[in-house]
């Protein structure tokens, strides 16, 4: 088993950084791999996982240091899973509120019941740059797309899901509440058993 008192996380997103410190606890400290480079890796995968391992690697190798990455991103079945991997380029990187706008628009008229989409999370963590065996955990969150934004917690696309277990948008939850039940929470529950934290 690793012992494993400091991890880079290999993103530039606060927004994942604050969950997943949240979600790790005290015995763990996430650094970002913003301290050492603001250069994105290109994310060139077809997968969640495949990315996830190329942006750990990255940061392994920038950084000297064991590395955590996170592949998400929200998978909507009127739209055969798309933007999956692509999410964060959905709207050719004009950034979330592009994002959210463009979905909107692709599910108009849409009735509620085709409205499905899950929220998908792969953590990837490596040893070093070229570890043969990452610890790979993945995590989704079933919910539905509204028809209008709603809530200012969270980033990305929180305000455009609906949580049917707590009749809330995403973006609605307190953090906390988030952070027990998001596609995240259920692959750091899978990330903390396999690094033996719980
Ligand atoms: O809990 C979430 N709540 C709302 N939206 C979310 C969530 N989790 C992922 N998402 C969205 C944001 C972004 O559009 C895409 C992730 O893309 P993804 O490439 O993994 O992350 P990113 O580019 O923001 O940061 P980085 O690659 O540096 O980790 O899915
Ligand atoms: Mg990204």
């Amino acid at each position: 088993m690793m012992n494993i008192k400091q991890l880079v996380l290999a993103s530039h997103n606060a927004g994942k950084l604050k969950e997943l410190q949240a979600m790790l606890g005290d015995s763990v400290q996430l650094r970002s791999i913003g301290e050492w480079s603001k250069v994105e890796p290109e994310e060139t995968g077809l997968s969640f996982v495949e990315n996830a391992i190329l942006k750990a690697r990255n940061a392994a190798r920038i950084s000297g240091l064991p590395a955590l990455a996170d592949d998400s991103g929200l998978a909507v079945d009127f739209l055969g899973g798309a933007p999956g991997i692509y999410s964060a380029r959905y709207a050719d990187g004009k950034g979330d509120a592009a994002n959210n706008a463009k979905l909107l628009d692709a599910l108009k008229d849409v009735p509620e019941a085709e409205r499905g989409a899950q929220f998908v999370c792969v953590l990837a963590l490596v040893r070093h740059a070229d570890d043969p065996l990452p610890i790979l955990c993945e995590g989704l969150w079933h919910g539905r797309i509204l028809t209008a934004a709603s809530g200012e917690h969270g980033f990305g696309y929180d305000p455009l899901f609906w949580v049917p277990e707590r009749n809330v948008s995403s973006a609605e939850l307190s953090p906390a509440d988030k952070n027990q039940i998001s596609h995240r929470a259920r692959a750091m529950v899978l990330l903390r058993q396999r690094l033996g934290l719980q």
